[in-house]
């Protein structure tokens, strides 16, 4: 049995995951945390997300709860994730981190702390952009060189952080699939009179609006043709299960730090 904690168990992902979870019987919520202060602290987390008395309280002390889990699932925001991994660190258990934006500077602590206990971190839990994501770089390899690649995604008006983080690991896959670097590639606004578009630059442009859930289209433009691959997420549910999913998977495991194709065994 796994047993996790969910913080953010009121978000957006958090809240489906705390109540999917109890469709796997090999995993047990054990906690269930908010920000401080939050006004839901002290109730039943399964009645706040729709499943019913889970005996779980809502929690906004992680410190007092964490002894008790194996895993930690963190879809919350970048401060609040590297926190929580300061204390999972501290106390020696795993985690899935699901929360995007993070920048060079910070993605290198997580690569630190997960020298000691083992991470699985994606921008994208889904089982089809991980599959895309493999795709994707056989594509570039081949038509890489001659066809003009650009993404685009689009989001729910209450998404914080752009582009999303599953855009940039199509970019970063796509740019190592054709030997480039995206740091120097990447064009992430068009305005004016800009010139002609270069050979190697790769478009990234964000959308938002609404409740779109997340889409994903990368085009490789050609002469006489385009292929356009798209992803859209009807439902926030497929990244949740794709998160408890990685909970499994990474229970037991020796420090590392692992994404959801070492998960889906797509590697
Ligand atoms: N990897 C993947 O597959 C996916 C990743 N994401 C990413 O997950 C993250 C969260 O997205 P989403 O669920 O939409 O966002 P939400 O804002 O709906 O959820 C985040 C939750 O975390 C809470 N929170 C903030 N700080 C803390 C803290 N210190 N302790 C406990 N809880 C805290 C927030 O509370 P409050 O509202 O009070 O701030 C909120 O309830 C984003 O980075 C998003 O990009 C989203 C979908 C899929
Ligand atoms: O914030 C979201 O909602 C999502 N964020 C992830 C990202 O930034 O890629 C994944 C998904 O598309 C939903």
């Amino acid at each position: 049995m796994t047993k996790i904690i969910v913080v953010g168990a009121t978000g957006r992902m958090g809240s489906r995951i705390t109540a999917l979870s109890k469709d796997y019987h090999d995993l047990k919520l054990v906690g269930a945390t908010e920000r401080k202060g939050h006004d839901a602290i002290g109730r039943d987390i399964g009645t706040i997300v729709g499943i019913g008395e889970t005996n779980v309280k809502l929690t906004d002390r992680l410190e007092d709860i964490i002894d008790n889990c194996d895993v930690i699932i963190d879809f919350t925001s970048i401060n609040s994730t590297l926190q929580h991994m300061k204390l999972a660190h501290e106390r020696k258990k795993a985690m899935v981190i699901g929360t995007t934006g993070f920048s060079k500077e910070e993605i290198g602590h997580i690569e630190e702390a997960s020298k000691n206990i083992p991470i699985v971190i994606a921008p994208n839990m889904s089982v089809g952009v991980n599959l895309l994501l493999k795709v994707l770089q056989d594509i570039a390899k081949v038509l890489g060189d001659e066809y003009d690649i650009e993404i685009v995604e689009a989001h729910h008006r209450l998404k914080k952080d752009a582009p999303s983080g599953t855009a940039m690991k199509m970019a970063h896959v796509i740019s190592n699939a054709v030997n480039r670097d995206l740091d120097e590639v990447a064009v992430y606004t068009r305005k004016g009179l800009i010139g002609e578009r270069t050979k190697k630059e790769i478009g990234i442009q964000t959308i938002r609006g609404g409740d779109v859930v997340g889409e994903h289209t990368v085009f490789f433009f050609g002469l006489g043709e385009r292929i356009e691959i798209t992803h859209k997420a009807s439902s926030r549910d497929t990244f949740a299960r794709g998160a408890l999913k990685a909970a499994l998977w990474v229970s037991g495991r020796t420090s590392g730090l692992y994404d959801m194709q070492d998960v889906l065994g797509l590697k």
